[in-house]
């Protein structure tokens, strides 16, 4: 029996990979189109296959050769401001493709799946933190690409017999601690990375997307979950399902929220690097705050996070900043 994990060559599921690895009794096969993923970022003996998750041929014949009975579905487009401005792009990459391998692993008998959707299915709460039975009511286009893959999830589960587990993730950060992978995109967007890339002087500066929002500093709030923390998350879901567990929809984050000008000191602060900060308009599908209602993952998996610490998480990305920019220049 093997896991197939899509986007496994990217940020998050070479963390998984890893987890699994280091768990020490998996079979894992990567399913990868390298689109936004590195084969880099893979331990050199597990097996990538170069190729889309929407193509039926390739899925049913990776699925048959590794006998495969469980599927952590990663693979997706990811940047909330590109789903505003090329919305059929992530319902085509997100939703359309979601359908597709979902149909394929019913076809094939896939036991269970482990959906990768997102905070953003919350849209703009009205109160945080947010419990995972507050309706979901997404702002933008990449939100409702993933909220339309659950409920494809949940209705196909219910009719054709297979569990899942539904991780809705904050947002992620840090890198693996032993530095074997990290997030690597060359044009990443996300504040975290960002701020590290203006710390070690990759970028001249970095841009605040609005201070007038109603928070307690105007700018957004954010909880931030290591990646490894997230990773081992879905390897006790694995766990979950295979031991009969029953198909669940869970928060995937701290419960602490962060502002992005808190976030910006910190990284200069563990950098101590100062870089120029500007302030700028609101960015479009931004949320002012998200923060994770996050008891129920740990009550149901008996997930404990090992990492959740806003210095580390920002030490970590430094480090494999660092490390990424020696890399690029070999
Ligand atoms: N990064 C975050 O903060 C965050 C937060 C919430 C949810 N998520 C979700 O987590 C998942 C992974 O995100 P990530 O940050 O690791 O992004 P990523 O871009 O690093 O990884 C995505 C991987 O999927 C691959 N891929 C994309 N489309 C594919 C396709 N059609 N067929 C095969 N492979 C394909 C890419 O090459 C890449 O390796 C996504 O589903 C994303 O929506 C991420
Ligand atoms: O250069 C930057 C980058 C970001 N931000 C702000 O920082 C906050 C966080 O932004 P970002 O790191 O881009 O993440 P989000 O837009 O919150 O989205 C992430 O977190 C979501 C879950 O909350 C996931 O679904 C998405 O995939 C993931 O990109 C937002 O208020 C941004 O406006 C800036 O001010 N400047």
């Amino acid at each position: 029996m093997a896991v197939l994990v899509t986007g496994g060559a990217g940020y998050i599921g070479s963390h998984m990979v890893l987890a699994l690895q280091d768990a020490g009794h998996e079979e894992v096969v990567v399913l990868d189109d390298l689109s936004t993923g590195f084969d880099w970022a893979l331990p050199p003996e597990v097996p990538l296959v170069r190729g889309d998750v929407g193509d039926p041929a390739l899925v049913t014949e990776t699925i048959l050769q590794h006998r495969v009975d469980a599927i952590a579905h990663f693979a997706a487009r990811i940047v909330v401001p590109d789903s505003v401005a090329d919305p059929l792009h992530y319902y085509l990459a997100n939703t359309v493709k979601t359908r597709a391998l979902i149909e394929t692993a019913v076809r094939t008998g896939v036991k269970h799946v482990i959906f990768s959707s997102t905070a953003a299915v919350y849209g703009e709460p009205e109160t945080v933190p947010v419990p995972e039975d507050l309706p979901a009511n997404p702002i933008n286009p990449y939100g409702r690409s993933k909220l339309m893959s659950e409920w494809m999830i949940r209705d196909a589960a219910a009719a054709y017999g297979f569990s899942y587990v539904i991780l809705r993730y904050f947002n992620v950060a840090g890198a693996d601690p032993r530095g074997r992978t990290g997030q690597s995109t060359p044009n990443a967007t996300h504040l975290i990375k960002v701020a590290t890339q203006a710390a070690l002087g990759q970028r001249p500066h970095l841009e605040v997307f609005g201070t007038d929002y109603p928070t307690p500093d105007g700018s957004c709030l954010r909880d931030y979950i290591q990646v490894s923390d997230l990773a081992e998350a879905h390897r006790v879901a694995l766990d979950h399902l295979r031991a009969g567990g029953e198909s669940l929809t869970l928060n995937c984050g701290y419960g602490t929220g962060y502002s992005v000008l808190e976030v910006i000191d910190t990284v200069k602060r563990v950098s101590g690097r100062d870089f120029p900060v500007r302030v700028s308009t609101r960015r479009p599908g931004d949320p002012a705050r998200i923060v994770a209602e996050a008891s129920r993952i740990r009550d149901r998996l008996g997930w404990r996070p090992k990492y959740d610490d806003l210095d580390g998480i920002v030490r970590q990305a430094l480090d494999w900043e660092d490390a990424l920019s020696k890399r690029n220049r070999i």
